[in-house]
């Protein structure tokens, strides 16, 4: 489903960060830890195609990302990933259900509207289709934006720090929503994370692998960290 062999990427002006090699099996969910600066936001950036391959091969649900042009990375993209972003960007001028919509409009393609109907539904948030994002509850805004990176059906769903600024029982609400619906809609789901209560609550799952990327000097290079961790950054695979 994931895989990536000598990937490493420079910003301008900044020092090469090197990704040690990986492979995530079909079937299993990513979480990937790593202090700040780590390069956590990097990986995830290249793994949507939002930065390009400098150096290496890096293949997501099987596509070579490193072959491809930035227009055919964006049709990609549209087609394979979903994304619940940390803030979650729903626009308060449109209703719940315009939200939905707005990616395919925004694409010049005509919004599912059935499928938006379904997925409010599954979600259990079908009465909410008129609101406007500012009248909803946290949990009820998690969820529209869940629904949101559904619409299209993506093999893939990214979510990048979803329990950040929640609390315990928000946060760990949304990793259980994230979790059954990527089971009842045959997605792989790639947490990032440094939040203790997702690290616990998702640790001890057989259907998650865990990898944690090392501490990182100013100029790239990893630090070390625990012996454990360090087994798991050399080696790309975790338990
Ligand atoms: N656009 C950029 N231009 C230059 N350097 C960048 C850019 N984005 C990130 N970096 C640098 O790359 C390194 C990794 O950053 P990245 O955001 O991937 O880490 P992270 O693990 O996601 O951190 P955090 O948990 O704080 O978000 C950092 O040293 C950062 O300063």
């Amino acid at each position: 489903m994931l895989a990536w062999d000598g990937l490493s990427h420079r910003y301008a002006g900044g020092a090469e960060m090197a990704y040690a090699d990986f492979l995530l099996p079909a079937g299993r969910h990513l979480l990937l830890r790593g202090v700040s600066g780590s390069g956590k936001s990097t990986l995830l950036a290249l793994l949507a195609g939002l930065l390009r391959v400098q150096q290496g091969l890096l293949s997501v649900a099987g596509t070579e990302l490193q072959t491809m042009n930035p227009r055919a990375l964006d049709a990609w993209r549209g087609a394979t990933l979903g994304v619940v972003p940390q803030r979650l960007h729903l626009s308060d001028a449109l209703t719940v259900a315009e939200n939905l919509a707005l990616p395919a409009l925004a694409a010049g393609q005509s919004a599912d509207t059935a499928r938006a109907a379904e997925l409010l539904a599954a979600l259990d948030i079908a009465d909410l289709a008129g609101r406007r994002p500012h009248q909803l509850s946290v949990g009820q805004a998690q969820r529209v934006a869940l629904a949101r990176a559904l619409m299209r059906r993506p093999r893939l769903l990214l979510a990048d720090e979803p329990s950040a600024s929640l609390d315990d029982e928000h946060a760990l609400h949304m990793l259980a929503l994230l979790l059954t619906t990527a089971a009842r809609e045959g997605c792989t789901l790639i947490i990032a994370s440094h939040d203790g209560r997702v690290i616990d609550a998702l640790g001890d799952r057989d259907d998650v692998t865990e990898l944690v990327l090392p501490g990182r000097t100013l100029d790239g290079r990893p630090t070390g960290g625990s012996s454990d961790r360090t087994t798991l950054w050399a080696s790309g695979v975790t338990r």
